[in-house]
């Protein structure tokens, strides 16, 4: 592992390293922010999972969540969204490819070598952190924005025990039934659709043993909103009378502007559920 930078950040450090990584076969960097509590032990993580376009910086530098995770003594965790390098598959559509991993394990032609994001953050990236930094892996949150909202969503109903709770910004929240999701399953996965429930939250949501809480945030002037589909997730929550929480913001956009005017919440929301019993 190589540090690239640290910069004291509210009274802790804002780091970004960079890693082999065996999955993805390349090289992979991410963020990490620890609070000063750091020094004296490990702390619990919130996980973050950026959208479509970003890398591990975006959230790192507009999300603004540094300064209420230094208030709760917690760490975060800014992966990338997919692997990076010339020998990485690419496609001039910004929703695929490079930025645009969707938190699947590629099956596919020519994405199956290098597009393994599933196992990058549900595996090879927390035995890292485990092992590197002093954070408590028995108290794990995970949120997302977006297709990283998607990742956040599937991740934490897939894995019930790993995260003691989980939130989204605008998530892609019904993959399988819109354009922000049949694309990319499909050039990922295949076209056999029974592969591509496991990565579709609504879908996840009506059979899922996930019990911690759940907080959604959705801006009603979305610019992407019927492509994001929250309605759908929103009625399979209230279907399994799930524990959890969706707003729908008006006025808010799509945009960092969002993510920034609600993160104090979704900390302190994380916090709860990380610092319970
Ligand atoms: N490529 C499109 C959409 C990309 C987009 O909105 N990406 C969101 C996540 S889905 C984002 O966080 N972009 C990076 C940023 O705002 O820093 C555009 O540029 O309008």
């Amino acid at each position: 592992m190589k540090t690239i930078s640290e910069n004291a950040c509210f009274g802790g450090t804002q780091g970004v390293y960079s890693h082999a990584s065996a999955v993805c076969q390349c090289d992979m960097t991410f963020g990490l922010f620890l609070p000063a509590e750091a020094k004296d032990g490990p702390v619990p993580v919130l996980w973050y999972l950026s959208g479509l376009t970003c890398t591990h910086e975006n959230a790192m530098t507009k999300a603004g969540a540094q300064v209420w995770a230094a208030e709760h003594g917690i760490a975060l965790v800014f992966p990338d969204t997919s692997p990076r390098g010339e020998d990485v598959a690419d496609d001039e559509a910004y929703d695929l490819g490079k930025g645009a991993g969707f938190y699947v394990n590629a099956t596919q032609t020519p994405w199956a070598p290098h597009f393994q994001m599933w196992d990058y953050i549900a595996e090879e990236l927390p035995k890292l952190l485990g092992k590197n930094f002093a954070l408590d892996m028995e108290r794990q949150g995970i949120t997302g924005h977006s297709m990283g909202g998607h990742g956040a969503l599937t991740l934490a109903m897939n894995l019930p025990g790993r995260f003691l709770s989980v939130s989204a910004f605008a998530p892609i929240a019904n993959p399988t039934a819109s354009d922000w999701g049949r694309k990319q399953l499909t050039a990922y996965l295949g076209e056999e659709t029974a592969k591509w429930a496991k990565h579709d939250a609504t879908l996840l949501m009506q059979e899922t043993d996930f019990d911690g809480p759940i907080l959604i945030d959705q801006g009603a002037s979305d610019q992407f909103l019927d492509l994001l589909m929250p309605e759908a997730l929103a009625g399979a929550i209230a279907a399994k009378r799930q524990q959890g929480t969706f707003r729908m913001q008006p006025g808010y956009d799509h945009s960092y502007f969002f993510v920034a005017s609600f993160i104090e919440d979704h900390v302190a929301f994380h916090a709860d559920a990380l610092y319970a019993g």
